[in-house]
């Protein structure tokens, strides 16, 4: 039987989400000490069975030992700290070195000897690991944490228009999915989505945030009102407990390439919250990859490498660390936009399925390529970019990074092979890209091609997580070589010169153009010569 009372096993279970623990109790604890160690033999410590009563301090817990019969006064006080050796036994059981003490514990349900194991875990810190930190470096995720603490940077996300207006028709155009629905805002940062699921009708919104921008979020929540509606908890997803299931999960989980970040994990991962049939939003994602041809774009990052070409800067040689100059250059995928005319093949597709790919499927990622080459030149790597969609009931909505779609905080990813390689229009280009997740939140990108039926091959690997950020905001140039009429006559063709021709006539005639006319000959300068 437990003693525990439903709210109490509940902050339990949240252990490592709820701080300060409130204290807690169990009873029918029968408690024992070791007699003989050799023999494993045990003598029952108490008279008949006992309560605990566990109460946090600074330095642990203070465990009180009361006898279920009378309960008035304290048979022996322990302190459970970080140095306690305690360990479970059996099912029910729990041995733990308290003072000169070697006691066995044993519980009234297995339950309850779970929820002691939490309480001990949690004083020792030695809790079991989350599926988050087990993946993360700890200076990675305080980076990372710290970085979306910002309010900059959350500002930075929402004034993406494209992104924040997609998602909010995306929610809106949808909202029989939200009306009076109960739903998990997964990394909500602002809150922006969860006030967007509001606005759509929803009955509840758990908008979870485990960087500081939590309690900016509860801020927003109260000046706006909606403290009924949206329930801010601060924390990881990986980590916390909801009271209930939801029927839909909203997110904006996607980094570079999709990818970077892993938040897709997160995302995934939340789905334990999901009840049967519930909706993700978005539901899926696609990663596009295309080889393409950009000369200059090759020729600055060598020529950034060759720096270390030189065998006297100020005197000094320093050719000898040239090839790691390149190798560290050549990491770096390239963030920017460009013309999609520099793709050299229709891009191969990888789609992730937010509904059902497990989150583990995202630790290594190959994605096999196949392309049929469309125009004859030289391939300097692959082009990277993503679309999602928002599956809803009434609507289904696009949010895209493609160069072919306005420009979002995403742009477009390129990585360069350091050894273009030559290809034929008609030529089948074939490789893989495989993903490889770090610790570091992010990936290592591996691009191996092949041309076929050749001998022909270049292959590379990056750092997802130290890209170049290459964009300047100046406008797109064409690809070089893409005009097949003369640019200069297509531009005079489309300036109206026939309306200056009318206009130069009727000055010719003697009528007055704004102000200019009669005796003025300036004709010729209205002209043009053909
Ligand atoms: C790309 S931002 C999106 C913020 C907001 N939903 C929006 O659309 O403007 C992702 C947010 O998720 C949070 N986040 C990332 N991983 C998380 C995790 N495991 N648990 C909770 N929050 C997380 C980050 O701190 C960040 O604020």
């Amino acid at each position: 039987m437990s003693s525990l009372r439903p709210e109490e096993a509940r902050k339990l279970a949240t252990a490592a989400s709820v701080s300060p623990l409130s204290n807690c109790q169990f009873c029918g604890v029968v408690i024992s000490s070791i007699a003989d160690e050799q023999k494993l033999e045990f003598t029952n410590k108490y008279k008949g069975s006992c309560t605990l009563l566990c109460s946090y301090d600074s330095q642990g817990v203070v465990l009180r030992v009361v006898s279920d019969d009378d309960r008035s006064h304290v048979l022996k006080e322990y302190m459970i700290a970080a140095d306690t050796d305690a360990a479970q036994m059996g099912r029910r059981s729990y041995a733990v070195s308290l003072d000169a003490d070697n006691l066995v514990l044993r519980f009234a349900s297995e339950q309850d000897q779970q929820l002691f194991r939490k309480v001990v875990e949690n004083v020792k810190h030695l809790r079991p690991k989350s599926v988050f930190s087990q993946r993360t470096e700890e200076s990675s995720a305080s980076q990372y944490f710290q970085f979306y603490g910002y309010l900059s940077q959350q500002q930075n996300m929402m004034q993406d228009y494209v992104r924040t207006s997609t998602y909010q028709r995306a929610i809106l155009g949808n909202a029989v999915d939200f009306q009076d629905k109960i739903v998990l805002d997964v990394g909500a940062g602002s809150g922006i989505l969860s006030f967007f699921a509001v606005q759509a009708g929803a009955a509840k919104v758990y908008a979870i945030e485990a960087s500081n921008m939590a309690q900016y979020a509860q801020q927003l929540v109260e000046s706006n009102n909606v403290q009924h509606k949206i329930s801010v908890i601060p924390g990881k997803i990986e980590e916390i407990e909801l009271p209930e299931k939801v029927d839909v999960i909203i997110s904006e989980p996607m980094g570079y390439m999709l990818y970077n970040e892993r938040m897709l994990e997160t995302y995934l991962h939340a789905r334990k919250w999901l009840k049967p049939q519930g909706k993700m939003y978005p539901t899926h994602g696609d990663l596009h990859i295309a080889p393409f041809s950009d000369e200059s774009l090759y020729s600055e990052q060598y020529n950034k490498a060759n720096f270390w070409y030189q065998s006297a800067f100020h005197g000094v040689d320093l050719t000898t660390l040239h090839k790691e100059g390149m190798k560290e250059y050549f990491r770096q995928p390239i963030v920017d936009t460009f013309d999609i005319r520099i793709c050299m093949a229709k891009s191969v597709r990888h789609v992730c399925d937010f509904l059902n790919d497990k989150e583990d499927d995202l630790h290594l990622i190959s994605i096999p390529l196949e392309f049929h080459i469309l125009q004859t030149g030289i391939c300097h790597g692959l082009a990277f970019w993503f679309d999602v969609e928002f599956s809803g009931s009434s609507q289904n909505v696009w949010l895209s990074t493609s160069p072919t779609a306005p420009l979002t905080h995403w742009y477009q990813v390129r990585c360069l092979l350091p050894m273009p390689i030559f290809i034929k229009q008609g030529q089948t280009l074939t490789g893989r890209v495989l993903l490889e997740a770090n610790r570091r939140q992010s990936y290592d990108v591996t691009i191996d091609l092949h041309i076929e039926g050749t001998l022909i091959s270049s292959s590379n690997t990056l750092d997802l997580k130290n890209p170049y950020f290459r964009y300047t905001g100046a406008p797109v140039q064409a690809p070089p070589g893409t005009s097949t009429q003369s640019p200069s006559e297509q531009y005079w063709t489309q300036v109206d010169t026939q309306g200056s021709r009318n206009s130069s006539s009727m000055l010719n005639g003697g009528i007055s153009v704004n102000g200019i006319g009669e005796g003025m000959d300036i004709t010729h300068g209205l002209m043009h010569p053909h």
